[in-house]
Order: C-alpha cells, then sequence, then structure tokens
C-alpha cells in the first residue's frame, strides 16, 4: 500500500504543485491519477521515489516512510514506467531489461535469462531481444519498458503516460495486455495519465485531481461516472458518461451465455429457428449468418454466408458485447472463447440488464 498523508510540494518559484495530498493506494490494485495539465499528476508521482521531495508531509510504502529509505534501496523496490520507454539507446532489448539486475549483483546468463522471460511475458517475440531500441515500433518500446520496470521485481510500479506515446490502436492492445499482466503479478501501481478513457478501463480507482494539486474525488470507475462529486469532477469526466460505463467488463457469473443454434458449409439447415443461423466452420468457430428463408432444404454454400457480423469474449468490454448485439443481423451478441470457439450467445437485452444489475450493485456498495 502506498499512502499520502498531507503531501504538499510548493515549487522554489512559489508555484504550489500539490496541496494536502491525502491518497491512498491499495496494494495489488491500480490507482490512476488523472486530471487536467499542470494539475500536479507527475509531481505526485515522482514525490513516491522521491525523485522530486515533498514540501510537507509524508508517503508511506507499507507503513515505512519513505523519507527514511536510502533513495537507492527505495527505487528499487519501485519500477518506474515512463512515456517514450526511456529505454538506454545503445544497449540491445535484452541488455535494456537485464541492466538493473546486473547492476544488483546478478549473473550474466541467469539476468539474460530472467530477462528472456520478461519480454515474452509483454508480449515480446524474442526475436526482438537482440534489437536497439531505434529499430523497435513505439508500442514495442513501451513493453521494453514495462519489463525493464519489473526486472527486479518490485512490489511497487509507477507509470507515467505509460501509453500515451502510441496510435490508439496499439494504446488500446497495451492496455488489454497490461491488464492481464496485472492480473498475473498484481503489483501496487500507481498510473498517471490525462485520458479519463484510459483511467476509467485501468483503474481500480481512479484520483482526479484539479489545478493546484488538490484531490477533487477519488472513486472507482463506475463510482465516478454515477456520482461525480462536484461539478469539475462531472465536466471532467464527460456528459457522455453514460457511454463510458460501456468501457466496463462483466465478471464471470454476470452474464451466461444461451446455446446459439449453429450451421455448417456442405449441409442443409436442420432445425434453426427464426431467420438468421449461425455459420461455424469445422472447429466450431463462427464465420457469419445464413439466411435460412434464402437456403430452403439445399445445403448452405459460402456464398450465403453474410460476414457482417461481430463477435465478443465474455470478458469484453460491454461495449464490443453491444457492438456484437447490434453487428449480427439476429441481434444476438456472439460469445466466443479466447481460441475462437463459439460458447453461446446473448441477446442485447441481456447485455443492458447486466449493466443496470451491476449499476445497482455499485450504488448500493
Ligand atoms: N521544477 C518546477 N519548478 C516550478 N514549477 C514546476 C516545476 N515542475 C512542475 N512545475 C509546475 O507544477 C505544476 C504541476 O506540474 P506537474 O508536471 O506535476 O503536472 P501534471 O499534472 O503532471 O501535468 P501534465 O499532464 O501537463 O504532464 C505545474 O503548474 C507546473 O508548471
Amino acid at each position: 500500500m502506498i499512502e499520502f498523508e498531507r503531501v504538499s510540494k510548493t515549487y522554489p518559484d512559489g508555484t504550489v504543485a500539490v496541496d494536502e495530498l491525502d491518497l491512498t493506494a491499495p496494494s495489488g490494485q491500480i490507482t490512476v491519477l488523472v486530471g487536467p495539465s499542470g494539475c500536479g499528476k507527475t509531481t505526485t508521482m515522482r514525490m513516491v521515489n522521491r525523485l522530486i521531495d515533498p514540501t510537507a508531509g509524508r508517503i508511506t510504502l507499507d507503513g515505512t516512510d519513505t523519507a527514511s529509505i536510502d533513495a537507492v534501496t527505495l527505487r528499487r523496490r519501485i519500477g518506474y514506467v515512463i512515456q517514450n520507454a526511456g529505454l538506454f539507446p545503445h544497449r540491445t532489448v535484452v541488455d535494456n531489461v537485464a541492466a538493473l539486475p546486473r547492476l544488483l549483483g546478478g549473473g550474466k546468463k541467469q539476468t539474460r535469462a530472467a530477462a528472456m522471460e520478461l519480454l515474452e511475458r509483454v508480449g515480446l517475440d524474442s526475436a526482438f531481444a537482440k534489437r536497439y531500441p531505434w529499430q523497435l515500433s513505439g508500442g514495442q518500446q513501451q513493453r521494453v519498458g514495462v519489463a525493464r520496470a519489473l526486472a527486479t521485481d518490485p512490489p511497487f510500479l509507477l507509470m507515467d503516460e505509460p501509453f500515451s506515446a502510441v496510435d490508439p490502436i496499439v494504446r488500446a492492445q497495451l492496455q488489454d495486455e497490461f491488464l492481464r499482466l496485472q492480473s498475473d503479478i498484481s503489483k501496487t501501481i500507481i498510473l498517471v495519465t490525462h485520458d479519463i478513457d484510459e483511467a476509467l478501463k485501468l483503474g481500480d480507482r481512479v484520483a482526479v485531481l484539479r489545478q493546484g494539486g488538490r484531490l477533487a474525488q477519488v472513486a472507482t470507475p463506475a463510482g465516478l461516472l454515477e456520482a461525480p462529486a462536484d461539478e469539475f469532477v462531472a465536466d471532467f469526466v464527460g456528459s457522455t458518461r453514460g457511454y463510458r460505463s460501456l468501457g466496463f467488463r462483466f465478471g464471470d457469473d454476470e452474464l451466461v451465455p444461451q446455446t446459439e443454434p449453429t450451421v455448417t458449409v456442405g449441409k442443409p439447415i436442420g432445425g434453426s429457428e427464426g431467420r438468421w443461423a449461425l455459420a461455424v466452420d469445422s472447429d466450431h468457430r463462427p464465420i457469419g449468418w445464413v439466411d435460412i428463408t434464402a437456403i430452403g432444404t439445399r445445403s448452405v454454400e459460402s456464398s450465403d454466408i453474410n460476414l457482417a457480423g461481430t463477435v465478443a469474449r465474455a470478458d469484453s468490454p460491454l461495449r464490443e458485447l453491444l457492438n456484437s448485439a447490434l453487428s449480427n443481423p439476429a441481434g444476438r451478441c456472439v460469445i466466443v472463447g479466447d481460441d475462437g470457439v463459439l460458447v453461446g450467445s446473448v441477446t442485447d437485452t441481456d447485455v443492458l440488464a447486466a449493466i443496470r444489475r451491476a449499476r445497482a450493485s455499485e450504488g448500493a456498495a
């Protein structure tokens, strides 16, 4: 757990960057700091690893005052990921990741092997290990940045705008991978962003800061959308906050897929009701929809398949679940497993009902 207790920072020129901040970042969770430019996010984060010293107040890591820990020792316990990755330009990818463990006295073979394993975990093929940072895309560099921050297996991680230097599609991929990684490693993370959508997607808790480094509200993403503390927060989360909750995901048991009747190419349609039937390949992966009324008793052909529909996974954001329901001619959301194999389907009404249930339980919490 990282705790800020009445922490303030006034720069020598008199700028109050952070003003009496009280905030807790719980263990094993992602706490996001979000707010407009200049509201003190980076200053707040850098006080944790003492790149900046607070003017007043104290910051504790699992109860220990950071001021009482030697700065080098402190930074070993806190991984740090920054925008544009900040990699050593003259070292290969694997050497970037292995650098700190080597410095701490790890053997060459052992630290390299550990670095290779980490690179795999962050989704980088081993073929990239011998490249230099400039030979990687922005998204690949960010992955190396994350691997490097994790190299000493620190319990705490600070991430300053880690995904903002890449295009929106790569950013979404990196965010998804990061959430998957975090569900495995459960680090105590503080992440800074100015992007409210990123904050709502990644944060277990989101702290909204306003100008002058004052905390406007800290809440779960759903709590923030449903009950903004004041006009500033309401404006910051935006008037489309109803739609923003479509970025949330359901837990495993909140949506129960029903069996979806299927058809395959080369076979006649048997026993499907309604107008549309889902076509699947021989591995039972959805490929499109067939208009039953156009087929009659003959066999289904590839050219009969309407490819308009999309699929989602049970843990996809609600946006993708609804998108699947709305894009499929049958109006049902098709759910597949990680391997792309059909699990079943839910209706758009099921998705909306589950959203309402989730909101009701959030409100009751
Ligand atoms: N070394 C410094 N000396 C004086 N003022 C500073 C210094 N560093 C930052 N500031 C000021 O402190 C305030 C907070 O800056 P900080 O970088 O923490 O904000 P931020 O929320 O991270 O901003 P951004 O989203 O634009 O990166 C700003 O007004 C900034 O101009």
